[in-house]
């Protein structure tokens, strides 16, 4: 689907131009009052303006550029601060161009289009698609045609995707707008959040897969940016299937509560609903989508952010119709006997600030926190898995320290090295020793048996002599024996 926006409305920004936020260095480059460098600079008594004065130079050929004020570089005491030692600041001697920078990333950012996944969870007939067609001035959704009577209905939550490409003033956006068919529309909604759970976890999964792939070049994100919560307007305070939704998700995707249909309530009690939807929240610890505060931010955003954050939960109406209003203005809004609730009216609803949230302010910030939130389900995924983090990763590492470090490590090493190889040597030794001493009583022993034979044998034959000499015979006869018997004596004598 290919959507073309009608025109900006009235006092709006056109976005194609950097807005007076999202166009700090270009715009306000020409005012000294509000350049983020000439702040920093004044701060720590620098004259950084030749960036700012450059910028301007470089955009406008009909204002020539102030002359850039040509001072010495800056004397930074190193040993004042370590941390801050290796970074010397230098003031410009010309302009150099990258105060262009936030130019060029605005011309890439608007070729490459930007992306946007929106879910919208509430029971049925609460306003979503009216809400989603009125905050993009589009008709997103077509107009849905009952079930007929009898058919049988789905008994589960249902996760549809309709996704368009919208353009306005050139700027392309890709909405994904993920709807959430059934959900709190049973007798028993337990655990009707599941699926929706199941979803934005499951969007994260392929994300992860994708970013674990080896070529990563082009990332297909469909991860949830927001999810638009509504809430029955029921005047009294957010029931168990709210809360219960509410804190499942919160810790996965960025919640927006809205108050549907608050036309349908009297200012006061919009104001004390809103009260009590507060304290639920706080009391059961639920994270919200609010507009964070940066330090560098002007009066302007601070101002304009501390509006959105006093409106949230934003009591919403939705109407794509153009009525006439009794003083004869076209806006959009519903026509009642006793009036005409505008939508774009601040004193009517809370719609503008929820879109000025949504799209015109915090979009960026809203996927942004989408990565953070991912980064923490990630995380928390690759612990379950058992990968592990080794801490010292992060640490703040000083040079000196680390070699002194790794070189205690090394000797220490060494040293144990060395007392390994002494105690090896040591104990071969003492096996050798052990051998030899152990071969040398063999030696012994073996000569020991072999003199002593040898004596034998020698005392033998000295006897064998002196009765050869005495004409003896040589082995005294015993009866029966005869001569052969003799000589057979004397042969094994003599053999042995
Ligand atoms: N009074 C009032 N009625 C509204 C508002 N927004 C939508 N409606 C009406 O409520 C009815 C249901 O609106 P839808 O936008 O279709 O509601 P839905 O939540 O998308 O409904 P499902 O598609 O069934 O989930 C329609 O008749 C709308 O005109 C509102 O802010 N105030």
């Amino acid at each position: 689907m290919h959507l073309k926006l009608g025109d900006v409305r009235g006092g709006e920004v056109d976005p194609i131009r950097p807005t007076s936020r999202n166009a700090d260095m270009s715009n306000n480059s020409n005012s000294h009052s509000t350049s983020p460098i000439e702040r920093e600079g004044s701060v720590e008594n620098e004259t950084m303006t030749a960036s700012a004065h450059g910028a301007h130079g470089a955009h406008s050929s009909a204002q020539p550029s102030p002359p850039i004020p040509q001072t010495a570089p800056l004397n930074v005491s190193k040993e004042q601060s370590p941390a801050v030692s290796n970074i010397v600041r230098k003031k410009l001697g010309g302009f150099v161009g990258f105060a262009n920078l936030p130019n060029q990333v605005h011309r890439k950012s608007v070729r490459k289009g930007f992306s946007f996944t929106c879910m919208v969870v509430g029971e049925s007939g609460l306003g979503k698609s009216t809400l989603v067609n009125t905050l993009f001035e589009t008709s997103l959704y077509q107009p849905k045609t009952l079930p007929e009577l009898g058919s049988e209905l789905s008994s589960t939550v249902g996760i549809e995707n309709i996704s368009a490409d919208i353009e306005e003033n050139g700027v392309r956006l890709k909405l994904t707008v993920v709807d959430t068919p059934g959900f709190g529309d049973f007798i028993n909604n337990d655990s009707s959040w599941d699926p929706i759970v199941t979803s934005i976890e499951s969007r994260f999964d392929q994300y992860l897969e994708q970013e674990n792939r080896v070529n990563r070049a082009k990332l297909n994100d469909n991860r949830v940016n927001a999810c638009i919560y509504f809430i029955q307007p029921t005047g009294h305070s957010l029931r168990q299937v709210d809360i219960e939704f509410m804190r499942r998700l919160h810790t996965k995707v960025n919640l927006i509560p809205v108050i549907a249909k608050s036309d349908t309530l009297s200012e006061e009690e919009v104001d004390s609903f809103k009260r009590r939807i507060l304290a639920d929240i706080e009391y059961h610890k639920i994270e919200i989508f609010k507009a964070p505060a940066y330090e560098m931010e002007d009066d302007e955003t601070i101002q304009e952010n501390s509006e959105i954050e006093s409106k949230i939960p934003f009591a919403i109406v939705g109407s794509t119709q153009t009525i006439q209003t009794g003083d004869g203005r076209s806006v959009r809004g519903r026509s009642y006997p006793w009036g005409v609730v505008e939508v774009d009216n601040e004193e009517h609803c809370d719609f503008t600030k929820l879109r000025q949230m949504m799209i015109r302010t915090h979009m960026e910030e809203l996927k942004e926190n989408t990565g953070i939130l991912y980064e923490n389900y990630r995380s928390e995924k690759m612990l379950a898995m058992g990968v592990q983090q080794d801490a010292t990763v992060f640490k703040e590492v000083n040079p000196t320290a680390k070699a002194v470090e790794e070189k205690t490590l090394h000797d220490a090493k060494l040293s144990k090295m060395e007392a390994e190889m002494k105690l090896v040597f040591q104990q071969k030794v003492q096996e050798k020793e052990a051998k030899l001493r152990q071969s040398e009583e063999e030696l012994y022993a073996r000569h020991r048996e072999m003199k002593e034979s040898l004596e034998k044998q020698r005392g033998e034959l000295d006897d064998k002599r002196r009765r050869l000499e005495s004409g003896r015979p040589l082995t005294p006869e015993r009866g029966g024996g005869g001569a052969q018997s003799t000589q057979k004596k004397s042969r094994g004598f003599l053999r042995s």
